[in-house]
C-alpha cells in the first residue's frame, strides 16, 4: 500500500515510520526543500531506530492512487487546500488535524474519497529528521465523502492500531472536547499531559472544565466519561501537548479550530474556556 504524507512534523515523522516499519511504500512532503534533503540523506530516527524514507518539497512527485495524509496545522491548511484544488485529483485524503473548523474548507474540495483522521499517539519533533513517540494510541477514521470502502485498507496495517468509525461528527467531536480540555491546560501551566494528574490543582482545573463542559453537551457523559480523559492523560503521561510544544516554539496556537469551535458550538456560554481562550491568544505572538 502507498502513502503520500504531507508534512513532516512530530504527526507527519511518526506516521511515516510507522508505516514504513508495516512495509508500505511512503513518501513525505516537506514545505521547504532543505528538510526533504536532510530527510533523504539522513532518514528519520524513531526513538532511536533510523527509517529510511523518501521525502521531496515537490508534490509532482506523488503517485496517483496513493492514500494523502495530511499531517500540517490548521493554520497551514489554506495552502494544501489550495494544491488540492489543482492536483493529486483521483488520490483518497484524509485530514488527521486535532479541532473541527477546518471540516467547511474542505467542502469544495474536487477529490471524491475525503476522510477524517483522528490521532491518539503522542508525538515529539526532536528536529528536522527526528520525532520521538510519547504516547501509544490508535488512529482513528471516519468518511466525510465518497466510499467507505476506499479507506477500509487503512484498517489492516501490520502494526498499526486502527478504527472505523461510522459517524465523523460524533469521532471528531469527542477528540476536540478532550482536546479542549488537556491542550489548553497544559499550554497554560505548561506542564506534561500527566501533570494534569499528578497536580491536585491542575487535577481540579481539568474536573471543572469537564463539568462546564457537560453543561453544553450533555452527551459528553456517553461520548467522552471523565475516566477516558484521566486515562489519556495517563497514556501519553510524558506528552507535551501539541499546544504546549507551539507555544514552547513561538508557533501559532490551535486555539480557533479546537477552543473557539467549542465555544461557539455550545448552546451555553462557557465561561472557563472562553477565559483560557482569551488568556492564550493575548499572549500569542503574531
Ligand atoms: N503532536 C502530537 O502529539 C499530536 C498532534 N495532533 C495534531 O496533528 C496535527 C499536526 O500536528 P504536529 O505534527 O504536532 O505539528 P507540527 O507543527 O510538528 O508539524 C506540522 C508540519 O507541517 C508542515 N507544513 C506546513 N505547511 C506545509 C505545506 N504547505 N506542505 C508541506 N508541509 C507543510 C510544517 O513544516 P515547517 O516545519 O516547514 O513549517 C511542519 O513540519 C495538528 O492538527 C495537531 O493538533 C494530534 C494528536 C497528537
Ligand atoms: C491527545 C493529545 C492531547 C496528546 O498530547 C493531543 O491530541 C495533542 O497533543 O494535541
Amino acid at each position: 500500500m502507498n502513502f503520500v504524507v504531507i508534512g513532516a512534523g512530530a504527526v507527519g515523522m511518526l506516521t511515516a515510520s510507522l508505516l514504513k516499519e508495516a512495509g508500505c511504500g511512503v513518501l513525505l512532503i516537506t514545505r521547504r526543500r532543505e528538510q526533504a534533503e536532510l530527510i533523504n540523506k539522513q532518514g528519520i530516527t524513531k526513538d532511536g531506530k533510523v527509517h529510511y524514507i523518501k521525502a521531496s518539497a515537490e508534490w509532482d512527485k506523488i503517485p496517483a492512487n496513493a492514500y494523502m495524509l495530511i499531517t500540517v496545522k490548521y493554520s497551514h491548511l489554506p495552502e494544501i487546500i489550495s494544491a488540492l484544488k489543482r492536483k493529486s485529483l483521483d488520490n483518497p485524503v484524509v485530514f488527521m488535524q486535532n479541532g473541527m473548523m477546518h471540516l467547511e474548507m474542505l467542502r469544495n474540495l474536487p477529490q471524491k474519497n475525503i476522510a477524517a483522521g483522528i490521532v491518539e499517539h503522542g508525538a515529539l519533533k526532536v528536529s528536522e529528521t527526528e520525532v520521538r513517540h510519547t504516547g501509544r494510541g490508535i488512529f482513528k477514521f471516519a468518511l466525510l465523502r465518497g466510499d467507505e470502502e476506499r479507506f477500509l485498507p487503512l484498517l489492516k496495517i501490520n502494526g498499526v492500531k486502527a478504527e472505523w468509525h461510522k459517524d465523523s461528527d460524533k469521532m471528531l467531536l469527542r477528540k476536540v472536547l478532550l482536546n479542549s480540555m488537556i491542550n489548553p491546560l497544559t499550554a497554560l501551566l505548561s506542564v506534561k499531559n500527566g501533570e494534569l494528574l499528578s497536580n491536585p490543582h491542575a487535577y481540579e482545573l481539568l474536573k471543572n472544565v469537564y463539568t462546564e463542559l457537560y453543561t453544553g453537551f450533555p452527551e459528553i457523559e456517553k461520548l467522552l466519561p471523565f475516566e477516558q480523559v484521566t486515562a489519556l492523560c495517563a497514556a501519553t503521561a510524558e506528552n507535551t501537548s501539541s499546544m504546549l510544544a507551539d507555544k514552547l516554539a513561538g508557533r501559532q496556537l490551535e486555539l480557533d479550530t479546537i477552543l473557539l469551535y467549542i465555544i461557539r458550538r455550545s448552546p451555553y456560554t462557557l465561561p472557563i474556556l472562553q477565559t483560557f481562550y482569551h488568556l492564550l491568544k493575548a499572549a500569542e505572538k503574531e
